[in-house]
């Protein structure tokens, strides 16, 4: 494995402790990203992908192995590394500006250029116009506009989303990936988006990190090998996601004993 990647992870094992032992949840994650590389990670519920984010956001320590991000390990929170989740975690006492704003918090930029910073990025998602809303009285595409901007306005080194679209109906999902296809590109931004849906990893991603459980390994990584701005109805696209599929249909190995977690539901709920 080369070590010449933007983000490394080098034999990446994640355990947690347990009342009678350990539990590990990674074992074994290698994988170097290029800088300005949309990657995607798929896999089933329970493979450890969240984790995986976790300990790149730094919310996380890795057990052993390593995490570096253009040379540096990773180590606790940064705004280096920008984060989006599946609940937009907006304040709901806050306007949308100001939620925005607070991100912004430890900048050395003055007042006047934060405001602006905050506009620009309010703008790169599509809500210039929606500055001084409150958070309830946007839907839920809007608020994980917000939360794509509030990721954005450190300008960090990369991006990472927890399964951003989870919560979102169908046709405001699409909408939003097309969104973040077109703000990728414009920005160069590298970026690791974790999710359920195996269509959004290829629609999105410059290769696919195909994960599976017990413990969390990388089963294989596709290349996708298209250029971007993508054709939702390429046929290259089903193709690949076909490809994908069989992986969750064919177990490679029988699994190991897990224990499993009540699955999370998302938090949010405003929508209209
Ligand atoms: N803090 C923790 N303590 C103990 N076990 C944990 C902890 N966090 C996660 N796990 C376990 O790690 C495993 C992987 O969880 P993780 O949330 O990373 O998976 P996931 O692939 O993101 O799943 P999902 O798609 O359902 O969110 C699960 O079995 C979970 O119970």
């Amino acid at each position: 494995m080369s070590h010449n990647g933007f983000l490394t992870l080098h034999g990446v094992n994640k355990r947690f402790p347990l009342k009678d032992g350990e539990l590990s949840v990674l074992e074994g994650i290698s994988l170097d990203i290029r800088q300005g590389e949309f990657i995607s990670i798929v896999g089933g519920s329970g493979c450890g992908k969240s984790t995986l984010l976790r300990l790149l956001v730094g919310l996380e320590e890795a057990s052993s192995g390593s995490l570096l991000l253009d040379g540096a390990p990773i180590r606790g929170t940064d705004p280096e590394r920008g984060i989006v989740f599946q609940d937009h975690r907006l304040y709901p006492w806050l306007n949308v500006e100001d939620n925005v704003l607070l991100a912004l918090a430890n900048s050395s930029l003055s007042k006047a250029e934060r405001l602006e910073t905050v506009h620009r990025h309010l703008e790169l998602v599509g809500l210039k116009h929606f500055a001084r809303a409150w958070p309830a009285q946007l839907s839920g595409g809007m608020s994980q506009r917000v939360a794509i901007a509030r990721g954005l306005v450190n300008r960090p080194k990369i991006l990472l989303l927890d399964e951003p679209f989870g919560a979102l109906d169908a046709l405001t999902r699409a909408q939003l990936q097309e969104e973040l296809a077109r703000i990728w590109l414009a920005e160069g931004i590298t970026t690791v988006l974790v999710t359920h849906d195996v269509d959004e990893a290829v629609f999105l991603g410059d290769r696919v990190v195909v994960m599976e459980p017990r413990p969390g390994r990388i089963r294989r990584i596709v290349e996708v090998g298209l250029a971007h701005p993508r054709q939702r109805d390429d046929y290259r696209l089903s193709e690949l996601r076909n490809d994908i599929l069989k992986d969750f249909s064919q177990p490679r190995e029988s699994p190991r004993q897990s224990r499993e977690r009540p699955r999370r539901f998302p938090s949010y709920a405003i929508a209209w």
